[in-house]
């Protein structure tokens, strides 16, 4: 079959099952989640069997550490997925939730009601865990779900697929209601965002390259869920503790994810104060510190073996690194800073690290972000981490959803009327 068939198939089956997806009660869909997190449980081996066939196939064609770090999928994280899949069982069902109901002058009742998009596409890195956290979510919010993990993962998401269909049929839900494409080939991507008789919505999880062409041939509305250029700037009013230990979780704790700073400004008031320990601090864990020629003879002076420092140039600003570098640049102050991340960041998450409350609150006011934070790591950036029980991703858009995205985002609201009899004067 050729993919603008197989494709074709694939996106009416969704339609065919969203409708019944979208129908489903609250126990059908928990019924089928807890058993796809049995399924995972019992298939733990074939799961780690197929995990290390991707990984021999990506450490031979060199995959860099941190994407490394992401394929893997260990014990502990194969207990993890069917964890977050009992744990969107027991989160409560958005679907068909009211809200809002309002009397009107005309004896209508007016509200709104929750109810899902229908069948969502996704397109996402070689992370296996995220097609069962995409299965999970856009279950229980009522959708189908047509999932396109990167290719580097391909016998990892096969595997998890089986488990996740045993779980729908389990609980006597359609097999389709959530499909993984089976095939590397780049032009079912091309496929899925060109289907809007089947697809209702595309998130896409991913960097430059398929950004550009998700805006270039998107026929479906998309909600962005792109590159983390995220920044921690520290404050003149900064705690030097607070400040180090930000800037080291933010930076080291993973290079590869999409909350992890990449840039880091320091105000020129307490460069010299501050900067020698954070720059020692990171140099100590390999970090490669691309500097402003300001901070470069702060850091030199400070010891920083001169093997990890570079002078920063232009596209430094505006790089998702995704490794151990990390940009650096002295700011006049709060104006410079807040100018410099809305012209350079990728509007994912941004810190800052001060004790001053009115620095705080014009940082939290007028950087244009989705996730904006006073004295916090930006690694909070995180479904988990804000409640929301789990995530598809963390949206880059700024409308429809922003930031971590959930269950509610991955529904929409119609209004609803409630009348008896009325008519309209
Ligand atoms: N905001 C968020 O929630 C998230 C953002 N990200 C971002 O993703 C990036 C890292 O992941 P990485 O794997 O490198 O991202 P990529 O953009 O390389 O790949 C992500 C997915 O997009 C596909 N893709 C990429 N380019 C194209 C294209 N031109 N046509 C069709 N499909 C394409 C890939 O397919 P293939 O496998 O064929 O390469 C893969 O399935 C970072 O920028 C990170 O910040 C990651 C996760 C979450
Ligand atoms: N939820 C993640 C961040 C979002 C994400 O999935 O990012 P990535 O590691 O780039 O695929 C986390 O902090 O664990």
């Amino acid at each position: 079959m050729d993919i603008k068939t197989y494709m074709q198939t694939v996106g009416r089956q969704a339609r065919a099952a969203s409708r019944a997806v979208a129908a489903a009660t609250t126990d059908a869909k928990n019924k089928a989640l807890l058993a796809m997190a049995a399924e995972i449980r019992a298939r733990k081996a074939a799961l780690s069997a197929a995990n290390q066939r991707d990984l021999e196939e990506a450490r031979a064609n060199g995959l860099e550490p941190a994407m490394i770090d992401r394929l893997t999928l260990s014990e502990k994280g194969i207990e993890s997925m069917a964890l977050g899949l009992e744990q969107v069982a027991a989160l409560p069902d958005p679907v068909g939730e009211m809200t809002d109901l309002k009397r009107r002058p005309s004896g209508i009742s007016v509200g709104k009601m929750r109810v899902p998009l229908g069948v969502i596409g996704i397109i996402y890195e070689a992370r296996p865990n995220v097609t069962a956290d995409a299965a999970a979510l856009c279950l229980k919010s009522g959708n189908a779900a047509i999932l396109r993990g990167g290719k580097e993962a391909l016998h990892s998401n096969q595997a998890i697929a089986e488990c996740v269909r045993a779980g729908l049929a389990a609980a006597g839900l359609p097999e389709a209601a959530i499909q993984v494409v089976d095939t590397t080939d780049r032009a079912a991507v091309g496929e899925l965002i060109t289907m809007p008789e089947f697809v209702d919505v595309i998130v896409p999880r991913g960097g430059k390259g398929l950004i550009e062409r998700i805006s270039r041939e998107a026929r479906v509305p998309v909600i962005k869920h792109l590159d983390g250029n995220c920044h921690v700037y520290v404050d003149e009013f900064a705690d030097p503790a607070k400040a180090l230990a930000i800037v080291e979780n933010s930076k080291t704790q993973r290079y590869g994810t999409c909350n992890t700073t990449e840039s880091l400004l320091v105000d020129a008031a307490v460069a010299q104060s501050q900067l020698p320990a954070i720059g020692a601090m990171l140099a100590g864990k390999g970090v490669e510190l691309r500097a402003c020629p300001a901070s470069l003879a702060i850091l030199r002076e400070g010891g920083v073996a001169e093997s990890q420092l570079k002078e920063a140039v232009e596209s430094d600003w505006t790089e998702e690194f995704l490794a151990p570098i990390i940009a650096i640049k002295i700011v006049a102050g709060l104006d410079e800073a807040i100018e410099h991340i809305n012209t350079c960041s990728s509007q994912h998450t941004e810190a800052i690290v001060t004790e001053n409350y009115t620095r705080a609150m014009r940082f939290l006011r007028e950087v244009d972000s989705a996730s904006v934070m006073i004295n916090a790591s930006t690694r909070f950036a995180d479904g988990f981490e804000y409640g929301l029980g789990a995530e598809i991703g963390i949206s880059t858009d700024k409308i429809h959803a922003r930031g971590p995205v959930g269950l509610e985002g991955l529904t929409s609201q119609k209004w609803i009327v409630f009348g008896d009899g009325q008519v309209r004067s």
